[in-house]
């Protein structure tokens, strides 16, 4: 698990270690430096002889880069540092200078952009210490300005050969560092390396996309095991140790029993694809509730499915379900209501979270799956006005809104998911890929999820804090769903950032639901 903190938890752990004196800068700039030297002889071939160009700002994320920059020299490279602040790191300049560190004090340029983007020319890799955990709000100028040059002059660099490598120290200057937005201009990075622990823009959307790849550099911090992390992303190993795995006395309805309340006859497919996704995740049974047509469907495509009421352990509601049809939503209030007053988890999708657009207070553990849409209406209609872009601007702040608001878990789709319960970490799941984004794939999403509570229905209806698992469950369900989509568009298990990767095939939902058992073998191996 990547787990993440907030700049002012980092903050709070280091000072009384800086006031100790530990030199915590000095072992930053050497791993950063090793981490740049690794990315020079990987994607050069070599190290000595290496041009390398240090964007400095006026606090010590410009000294990290300072400092890495003395042990670069050191190492054969030509190293320059464009300083654009007159509050530069004075020890790590003084440091520089004497390790032949060429320092351009930029400052009084007449083009100030102009002439770090020079520089930057005849570079091979550019360190980005230009802001940390110190910056607040977006880039101002001078910095803003270079940074957008710097971002212009490295997208038109890459449609050919011999592109800069770019390394951001800590995290990719200009990027929200607590909330991963974008508030202005980043240099987005290939690498980012960040100090003692990650920080949630290195996982949240949309800054997450910045960042490139994620290396963290252990400092030691070991207080930071005890606080609760900001943001955290669930590695593979830590999906397997929350998967359900059937043992030998286990029967149909200890492997949990999911009740589904989907499909309409004008998206009948909704309630097979669910259904598709939560039998591929594996459960003891599903009973699925709804008329004729789609019905009729359901057990056509999956004739392992009871249509009869019973007991569950788990529901899903509303794939598919028209909000508009006044039956079937007095239908799925019903079950809300009857699994709130059971204690037992509900996964509330696409037609059942208008349910919540009327000032409803979830009694029971509940998640809901909006898209960018759906949670900018839900949230309007509960006196937030937020317009969708607002929703994709800043998702996890969204998301944390809205579950405040309902009381609920909300798992906000997107290329990268995040889920948010009123309190507790934030969980970002990138696993997927953009084949994913297709018709249907959240229906699959929603079977996936309610598979997964139905598993753990009674224990979470047993539970002293209910809702407590409900997050990590939603991540653990968001990242099988993820990888089951690259498996099936001939991906590498892995989401990298490797531009020369291969770029995968088209899929459909129906795939993704077919593909769930093969990403399940690998994340349980
Ligand atoms: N984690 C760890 O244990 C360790 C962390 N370390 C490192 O320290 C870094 C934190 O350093 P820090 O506190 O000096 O702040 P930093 O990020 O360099 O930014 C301050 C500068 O940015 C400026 N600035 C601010 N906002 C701005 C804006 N919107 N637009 C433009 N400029 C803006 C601000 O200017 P001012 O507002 O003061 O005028 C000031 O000049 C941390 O990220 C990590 O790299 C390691 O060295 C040791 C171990
Ligand atoms: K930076």
């Amino acid at each position: 698990m990547i787990r993440a903190h907030s700049a002012a938890t980092v903050r709070e752990v280091e000072e009384p270690r800086l006031a100790a004196g530990e030199p915590l800068m000095a072992h930053a700039a050497f791993a950063l430096a090793t981490h740049v030297a690794r990315e020079l002889r990987d994607r050069t071939g070599r190290v000595a002889g290496s041009v390398v160009l240090l964007l400095v700002g006026g606090g010590n994320n410009g000294g990290d880069a300072l400092y890495a920059g003395t042990h670069l020299a050191r190492r054969g490279c030509q190293v320059h540092a464009a300083v654009v602040s007159d509050r530069a790191h004075e020890a790590g300049l003084a440091a520089a200078r004497a390790s032949g560190v060429r320092v351009h004090e930029l400052l009084a340029a007449p083009d100030l952009p102009g002439a770090v983007v020079d520089l930057a020319g005849r570079c091979h890799v550019w360190v980005d210490g230009l802001t940390g955990i110190g910056a607040r709000g977006p880039l101002r100028e001078p910095v803003a300005g270079i940074v957008a040059a710097l971002a212009e002059e490295r997208a038109a660099w890459s449609s050919l050969l011999a592109e800069p490598i770019v390394v951001a120290v800590d995290v990719p200057s200009g990027i929200g560092v607590d909330d991963g937005t974008v508030p202005g201009p980043v240099l987005p990075a290939d690498v980012t390396v960040s100090m003692g622990t990650a920080k949630p823009g290195l996982l949240l959307p949309p800054a997450a996309a910045l960042a490139g790849r994620l290396e963290v550099v252990d400092l030691g911090l070991t207080e930071l095991a005890d606080r609760e992390p900001a943001a955290c992303s669930l590695g593979r190993s830590d999906v397997a140790a929350l998967w359900p795995v059937p043992g030998p006395e286990d029967h149909k309805y200890t492997r949990g029993v999911l009740g589904l309340v989907a499909g309409s006859r004008t998206y009948p497919g909704a309630a097979v694809l669910c259904a598709a996704g939560a039998l591929r995740t594996g459960l003891g049974m599903v009973r699925y509730l709804g008329p004729e047509v789609p019905t009729s469907l359901v057990r056509a495509a999956h004739p392992e499915i009871v249509t009869v009421p019973g007991r569950v352990q788990a529901w899903v509601l509303g794939p598919g379900v028209d909000p508009r049809d006044a039956a079937r939503t007095a239908e799925l209030a019903d079950h809300l209501d009857e699994a709130a007053g059971q204690g037992l988890p509900a996964v509330l999708d696409a037609g059942a979270l208008t349910l919540l657009h009327d000032d409803v207070d979830l009694a029971g553990p509940t998640v809901l799956t909006p898209h960018a849409g759906e949670l900018a209406e839900l949230l309007t209609a509960r006196g937030e006005h937020t317009p969708r872009r607002d929703v994709e601007a800043a998702p996890a702040r969204h998301a944390r809104l809205a579950a405040e608001i309902t009381g609920g878990t909300v798992l906000l789709k997107g290329a990268r998911t995040v889920v948010a319960a009123p309190e507790g970490p934030l969980h970002a799941q990138g696993d997927a890929t953009g084949w994913l984004a297709t018709a249907g794939a959240g229906d699959v999403l929603a079977g996936v999820l309610g598979a997964l509570l139905a598993a753990y229905g009674d224990a979470i209806a047993e539970a002293v804090h209910p809702a407590a698992s409900l997050a990590p469950l939603a991540a653990a369900a968001a990242s099988a769903h993820g990888h089951a989509a690259r498996l099936a568009a001939g991906l590498p298990f892995d989401a990298d950032d490797d531009p020369a990767g291969p770029i995968g095939v088209p899929i459909t939902a129906s795939d993704v639901a077919d593909a769930l058992p093969g990403a399940l073998s690998t994340i349980l191996d």
